[in-house]
């Protein structure tokens, strides 16, 4: 079942907080190589874009950071109990102030112990993440509907957990049709 992509997370509606992840392989023959090269690579985002954006200005913007429950799915993915409170991150990565990629990202508080994320601001988190020097990456799920917590339109989610030591932080990137655009990549 696709949801639609009007569809906002209700806490009401469990069903709503469970995005269609599926395997990157899986979703490969719905997937324009044009998009592929975006939603496959490993290396960090950030860096892919502000080369993309041949000079526009990149900005982090921060939508929302708070201590919060993770939905379902997210708590899933980290292997977090249910009821238990994570940090939780939403931003919108813009080129010359227009969103590319909303982003929402989920850690157990009790990784995130000695690790001052919460002053990262607007500095994008992938510019940390990248810089541990043994950081691993979860093989890559995507998702074909658009962000739950962003009204902008997009083609595709991706989604992995970043491990570092005892640090695990679940990234949430979900490509905006302005992107697209603003790049001339195919729908999907
Ligand atoms: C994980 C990365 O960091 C990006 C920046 C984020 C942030 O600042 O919150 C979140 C997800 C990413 O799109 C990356 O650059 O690959």
């Amino acid at each position: 079942m696709i949801r639609s992509r009007t569809v906002r997370n209700t806490p009401a509606c469990p069903a709503a907080n469970a995005l269609p992840w599926r395997p990157l392989c899986a979703a490969r023959p719905a997937m324009s190589p044009a998009w592929w090269r975006w939603v496959a690579s490993r290396d960090s985002l950030t860096a892919r874009l502000i080369a993309a954006g041949e000079g526009r200005r990149f900005r982090v913007r921060l939508l929302s950071q708070r201590l919060d429950r993770p939905h379902p799915d997210e708590a899933q993915a980290l292997g977090l109990p249910a009821d238990r409170y994570a940090w939780l991150r939403e931003v919108a990565l813009c080129l010359e102030g227009r969103p590319w990629v909303v982003a929402r990202s989920a850690a157990p508080l009790t990784r995130l112990r000695g690790y001052r994320l919460g002053q990262l601001g607007e500095r994008s988190l992938g510019s940390w993440l990248f810089r541990q020097p043994d950081l691993e990456r979860s093989p890559i799920e995507v998702t074909p509907v658009a962000a739950p917590f962003h009204d902008a339109p997009g083609p595709w989610g991706r989604r992995s957990v970043f491990r570092h030591g005892r640090f695990a932080v679940l990234v949430q990137e979900f490509f905006l049709d302005t992107m697209a655009d603003d790049l001339a990549l195919p729908p999907r």
